[in-house]
């Protein structure tokens, strides 16, 4: 018997489910990360089990591709796959324009190369995440280890020319110790609470030596699926400036829970 979810999962898994509609046979796909990039991936997984679908998946993450693997999902790297149809992935923060913020769960770096090498990225999400304005949701930027300290010194002078009012700046912990990313870097949390001007501010910091990528993705994502609760799902096309309100069943099949242990 499936486990009930909370409606926030529900939320989630809706979008994903809707999500991937948009996927076709023969695809090469960006997997993203987190707790609702991974409602895609077993959304993924049922249709290949169901359906006989046959993609190829990108994961952003090791742990996207611990959870593609266990689920049988055909996975490969970016460099063997070069170009990729689609992307589905999470985000943490959109603005109307669909820009967002990224990378609440440390995988901002092979997210924004994996999304950027795509034809087509599509943001799953529930509706909290919508803002008017993005910064409210802490902004993470990675840097190498070495050096981090000057790296952040520089952002912070660099939020202050800039004139950023908020500009904490923490280095993301993992207990006691720095959170180390897949790619062996630290996080710094950019705490602004609003941010101006996006587009400016992600290309200059990653003008600051040290500065390896950060979490602001901008003309990136082309859709954004928005799930509600009620099983509600509004899709959001940039693009075409389309909107369409659907609904999807929220009772997840009873496999679906594999990977989660019920
Ligand atoms: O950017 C991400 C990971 O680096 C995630 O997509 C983002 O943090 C959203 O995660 P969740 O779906 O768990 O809310």
């Amino acid at each position: 018997m499936a486990a009930e979810l909370s409606p926030i999962d529900k939320a989630k898994f809706v979008a994903a489910k809707r999500a991937v509609d948009f996927v076709e046979n023969g695809m090469k796909l960006g997997l993203g990360t987190g707790s609702t990039a991974a409602w895609m991936v077993r959304c993924l997984a049922e249709r290949i089990r169901e359906e006989g679908l046959r993609v190829t998946g990108v994961p952003t993450s090791s742990r996207t591709a611990e959870l593609a693997r266990s689920l049988g999902i055909p996975i490969t790297s970016l460099d063997e796959a070069r170009w990729l149809d689609l992307t589905i992935d999470g985000a943490d923060e959109f603005d109307t324009e669909l820009n967002l913020i990224k990378g609440g769960g440390a995988a901002l770096l092979q997210e924004k190369i994996v999304a950027t090498a795509s034809d087509q990225m599509i943001v799953i999400t529930d509706a909290a995440k919508s803002v008017t304005q993005l910064g409210a949701f802490p902004l993470p930027v990675e840097v190498i280890p070495f050096g981090w300290q000057t790296s952040k010194a520089l952002i912070e002078e660099l939020l202050v020319s800039m004139d950023v009012l908020n500009r904490d700046c923490s280095l993301r912990m993992n207990g006691d110790a720095a959170l180390i990313t897949d790619e062996g870097n630290y996080i710094v949390d950019l705490h602004l609470k609003r941010i101006g001007n996006p587009r400016q501010l992600a290309m200059v910091l990653n003008q600051i030596p040290g500065v390896v990528e950060n979490g602001l993705f901008i003309d990136i994502c082309d859709i954004v699926i928005i799930g509600h609760g009620d099983g509600r799902v509004v899709v959001r096309d940039i693009n075409t400036g389309d909107v369409q309100d659907d609904r999807v069943d929220f009772v997840p099949s009873d496999n679906i829970f594999a990977d989660m242990g019920e």
